[in-house]
Formats: structure tokens, sequence, C-alpha cells
């Protein structure tokens, strides 16, 4: 799951004259990392003959398989693990039939239910519905205000799941979400595999931009506002092309002694003053 950027889901009733297996093999040559059987109008036999036919397809992609509220589909199938949500069978009960092998992922639309999944020994957390969705009608939405939350506090992967569309799938990013859950913005799509290449290049562009913003800090050098990679005194009198010249440097009002100056950390925030003194007599 810790690898998993996009979550596919089926979906009955968007996509047709098209049949599910051409749908999710498209996604999965888009590069759709997990997939979920959501069947809630099909029959269970249907639903059991479509768990069959999905747990070959992605076996042959190597991508974890989940079955949505069925155990005993998922049981019979060999399914990699199944998704539960808050009027579903609980986790703990869940967790036994299933063993301590089976991935095994709660929905959550509060904290306070992250925070119990957690606890419960759930392996992943959906958080949504972000948006108001057609493929969910009537259950509120979180807002992007919950994903920031979740983002904060849980330390299990969640994905970020509801009416998340490639429009708006950078507010989500954006508020924390690095896995991406989506039914009709894919299997809804004239082109699922594009739709998916599509997700994840926007997912890693936000890879990117947290690695960048993660290796520099932004500091304050004689009152002006840099970025750096610097993580000390020295580096970033380096940096700054000063090295050799006779200087003062003050870090958050302390002077700091130049022997002490490789060893004096500069975090985001830090406010430095470089006073050189300019030769002459
Ligand atoms: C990844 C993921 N997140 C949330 C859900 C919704 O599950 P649930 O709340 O049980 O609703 P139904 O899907 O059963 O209608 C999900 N299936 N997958
Ligand atoms: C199953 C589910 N659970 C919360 S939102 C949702 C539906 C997501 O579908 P879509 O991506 O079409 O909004
Ligand atoms: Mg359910």
């Amino acid at each position: 799951m810790d690898d998993c950027r996009l979550y596919v889901i089926t979906g009955e009733n968007y996509h047709p004259g098209r049949s599910l297996l051409d749908v999710m093999e498209r996604a999965l040559i888009g590069g759709a990392d997990i997939l979920q059987l959501r069947a809630k109008e099909t029959p269970k036999r249907e639903v059991l003959a479509q768990a069959y036919a999905l747990r070959e397809l992605t076996q042959r992609y190597g991508v974890p398989f989940i079955i949505n509220d069925h155990i005993d589909i998922a049981l019979a199938v060999g399914a990699d693990g199944v998704h539960l949500g808050q009027d579903d069978l609980p986790l703990a009960e869940a967790r036994r039939i299933l063993g301590p092998d089976k991935i095994i992922g709660i929905s959550t639309h509060h904290i306070d239910q992250a925070l119990d999944a957690e606890r419960g020994g759930a392996d992943y957390i959906g958080v949504g519905p972000v948006y108001p969705t057609g493929t969910k009608p009537g259950r509120k939405a979180v807002t992007t205000d919950y994903v920031r939350e979740a983002a904060q506090r849980v330390r299990l992967p969640f994905v970020a799941i509801g009416g998340i569309t490639l429009d708006n799938v950078d507010a989500v990013l954006e508020a924390g979400a690095v896995r991406i859950c989506a039914v009709s913005a894919i299997v809804g799509s004239e082109d699922p595999a594009e739709a998916c290449r599509t997700f994840l290049h926007h997912i890693r562009l936000k890879q990117m931009d947290h690695l960048i913003a993660g290796s520099t800090c932004t500091v304050c050098v004689n009152g002006r506002e840099e970025r750096t990679s610097a993580r000390t005194v020295l580096e970033l009198v380096e940096q700054l092309n000063l090295s050799g010249k006779r200087m003062v440097v003050e870090l958050n009002g302390e002077i700091v002694p130049h022997e002490r100056w490789g060893a004096a950390p500069i975090a985001d925030g830090a406010v430095l003053e470089l006073v050189h003194f300019v030769g002459g007599g």
C-alpha cells in the first residue's frame, strides 16, 4: 500500500457498451497501481464472476486487488484484501476472519474515525468524499479540510476519494494527499489509460514540489528572504560566495564564532546578519 499512488475503483454505470475487463485493463495500462471491485447493483453471483476475472487481470499486472464490502468473495477469489465502510462488518471481525496478512481498508469521514481505524489495525483508510459525487449520492463532502487534517494527524497510508477529477486533483494534493482514488473520472472517461497517466502526472509533480521544498529552507539574510539548501552557517557562507572574507555572523541575534560556523545549524525561518569588513586603511 505504501507505494500505491493511484487507486481505481470499478463503476457499474460509467462505461455503457464497454466491458468491465477492457476498462480496467486500460486503467492498469495507464498506471493504476491498486484496483477495487465495487458493485452495488449487480447480483452477487455476477460480482463473484467479475471478481475471478479481475483477480486474474490484476495478478497479470502485479497490482493489489481489493473487494468492496464482500469478505466472502475476497476469500473465495484470493483477493489481496477488502474495503469496508462505517456501516459494513466491523474492522475487528474482518481482521479475525481474514487474518493478519490481508489488506483491510476503512472509509472515514472524520478524524476520529481515522484514528479509530489506525488503532484498530487497518492497513489504509479512505478519506472522503472530498467533493460531492454522483457515485455516492447523498453523502456529505468532507472538503479538503479533512484531507489536510488527515495528512497532519494520520500515520497510516490514506487515499483521498470522492468527486476527484483532473480539474480539482491539484487542490487535493495541495492539502496533503499523496494517494488519489477515483471512479467516474477514470472508468467513465473516453480513455481510462490516458486519464490515469494524467492523474499520475499531477501526483508526481506534487511529489517533486514536496521533495524540493523539503530539501530547502527560507532564511532571512541581511533583511532579504533567501531559499537555501545550506544546513549550516558555513555552507550558507560558501553558497553566497563569501568564503575567505573577514566576516562577523549573527544567527538569530547571537554572534557565531568563526570556528563554530560548520556546527551552527540553520533552519527554516533563521535570521542572519552577515557583516563583512572591506579591507583598506
Ligand atoms: C478506497 C475507498 N474508500 C471509500 C470507499 C467507500 O466505502 P463505503 O463507505 O463502505 O461505501 P460503499 O463503497 O460500500 O458504497 C470505498 N469503497 N473505497
Ligand atoms: C465509493 C466512494 N466512497 C466515498 S466517495 C465514493 C465514490 C467515488 O467515486 P467518484 O470518483 O466517481 O466520485
Ligand atoms: Mg461499503
